[in-house]
């Protein structure tokens, strides 16, 4: 899926990244953990196309988008990939059907029958009957069902999910990697970053960031 060869990120003298390499594998479910300020959020923000800034090379399905131009990479971003944040980051004006047909909306690519999508990720994520709420009427667990919904409605290769049970009770969050694990037994290949032990239990594989380095296991890590 994706190929991260000595990737390195400065905001000024400040060093976020250094010597990163990974590999993720299609189908695979990656947890990515590390503390506060660690360089958890640099990093995705690299695999999700958010941030082409950086030293190194990151190839996405044997692509490099470093010199890609903000137009076609938001295409790129729209039709390859699907993100999921700790704050759901919902369109608050929006009914939950309206929230997860927005990349159907904004996808150049072809949809015979857009409302068949919807519906079908709708009762993936289990939210029947709420599809004309708005996301305020929602508890924080069925938010990010939203959040997950929209995130997989165009098909993507990659799910990036940013602490997606950052803000939910451990039963709410006990559903919602449920979700993740159904979507990844199907195919999906997710990369999660998280502070929970518990909640990177559910990957497959966890990696490690502390002081901008990556580590492939806990005990290795320099303190
Ligand atoms: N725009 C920026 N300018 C300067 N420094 C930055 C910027 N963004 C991040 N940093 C610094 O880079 C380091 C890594 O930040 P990052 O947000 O990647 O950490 P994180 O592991 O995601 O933290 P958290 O778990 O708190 O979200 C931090 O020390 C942060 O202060």
């Amino acid at each position: 899926m994706l190929k991260v060869t000595n990737i390195g990120k400065r905001y000024g003298k400040f060093i976020a990244l250094e010597n990163i390499n990974l590999e993720v594998a299609d189908g695979e479910f990656l947890a990515i953990m590390g503390p506060s300020g660690s360089g958890k959020s640099t990093l995705i923000n690299i695999l999700g196309l958010l941030d082409q800034k950086y030293t190194g090379e990151y190839l996405l399905k044997d692509k490099s988008y470093k010199e890609t131009n903000d137009n076609y990479l938001s295409k790129i971003r729209g039709d390859q990939l699907g993100f999921v944040f700790q704050n759901f980051k919902l369109l608050t004006t929006y009914s939950v059907y309206e929230n997860i047909e927005v990349p159907l909306i904004y996808s150049k690519q072809k949809q015979t029958n857009k409302h068949a999508l919807v519906e079908d990720v709708i009762k993936k994520v289990g939210l029947e009957g709420k599809e004309k709420n708005l996301p305020s009427e929602l508890s924080g667990g069925q938010q990010q069902r939203v959040a997950i919904a929209r995130a997989i409605v165009n098909r993507p290769n990659l799910i990036i999910a940013d602490e997606p049970t950052g803000a939910l009770d451990s039963k709410t969050s006990t559903e919602i990697m449920n979700i993740f694990t159904e979507l990844n037994k199907t195919g999906t290949t997710i990369i999660m970053v998280t502070h929970d032990s518990e909640v990177a239990d559910y990957a497959m594989r966890t990696v490690y960031i502390h002081d901008g380095h990556l580590y492939d296991d806990e005990k290795s890590v320099k303190k």
